[in-house]
């Protein structure tokens, strides 16, 4: 049925959607939703489907090696993106939900990345990522956007393997972050928090602070 409400994990999902796209880190089809089902496996956004207004037959359910469980809209297909979402549930099992957005500040603090790496700035906005000391280090891993979405899915797979970031997110170069927590609000909570980290470095280069200190 066109427009009907959603249900179970997909409400959330969709008003975090509709929360992201407003902002602008969302639009057009861009970007990507997902949280573990209480049926099992993940719900995950269909793919090429607009984030404004997602219904229940824009997702489907896999299982964690991406294999569909449910598809309420038989012509739909799972995100482009979802093995970037497996990497992510299997490193950390207690993740539940986990959001990729295409924000534009994201994409121009990736030109400061070194080595795989973007150095956040200390701001206090950290804490609500997890990191408490003061003046902390943060670096933010950086990877490839390759062509092949599964390719860098095993490159994420392999360096979440090695070292757990010291935020719960990750950015692909000049494509968007990924941002994950252990539900929806949590995950919401920690898109927010890194976005507003990406603005202020956009801003304070644009305010001519240098570096972004
Ligand atoms: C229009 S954005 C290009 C694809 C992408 O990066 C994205 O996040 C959306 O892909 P999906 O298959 O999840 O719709
Ligand atoms: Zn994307």
């Amino acid at each position: 049925m066109a427009g009907a409400a959603v249900t179970d994990e997909r409400r959330e999902l969709a008003a975090a959607a509709r929360h992201f796209y407003q902002r602008g880190w969302m639009v057009g089809t861009a970007g990507n939703l997902s949280a573990r089902a209480s049926a099992g496996g993940f719900w995950i956004t269909a793919s090429g489907r607009h984030k404004g207004e997602l219904t229940d037959k824009d997702f489907i359910r896999v299982d964690m090696d991406g294999q569909v469980l449910e598809s309420p809209d038989l012509q739909g297909r799972p995100s482009a993106e979802t093995s970037i979402h497996q990497a992510i549930y299997r490193a950390f099992p207690e993740t539940g939900a986990i959001f990729h957005v295409h924000s534009v500040e994201a994409n121009i603090a990736a030109h400061w990345g070194e080595k795989g790496r973007l150095r956040l700035p200390a701001l206090e906005m950290i804490k609500g990522l997890g990191v408490w000391e003061e003046n902390p280090l943060v670096d933010l891993p950086v990877f490839e956007n390759l062509p092949h979405v599964p390719d860098i899915s095993a490159l994420i797979a392999e360096r979440l393997e090695q070292e757990r970031p010291q935020i719960p997110a990750l950015l692909i170069n000049l494509h968007g972050a990924t941002v994950w927590g252990k539900d929806c609000t949590a995950a919401l909570h920690h898109t927010e928090l890194l976005e507003y980290i990406f603005r202020y470095m956009v801003t304070a280069r644009m305010a001519g602070l240098g570096g972004y200190a």
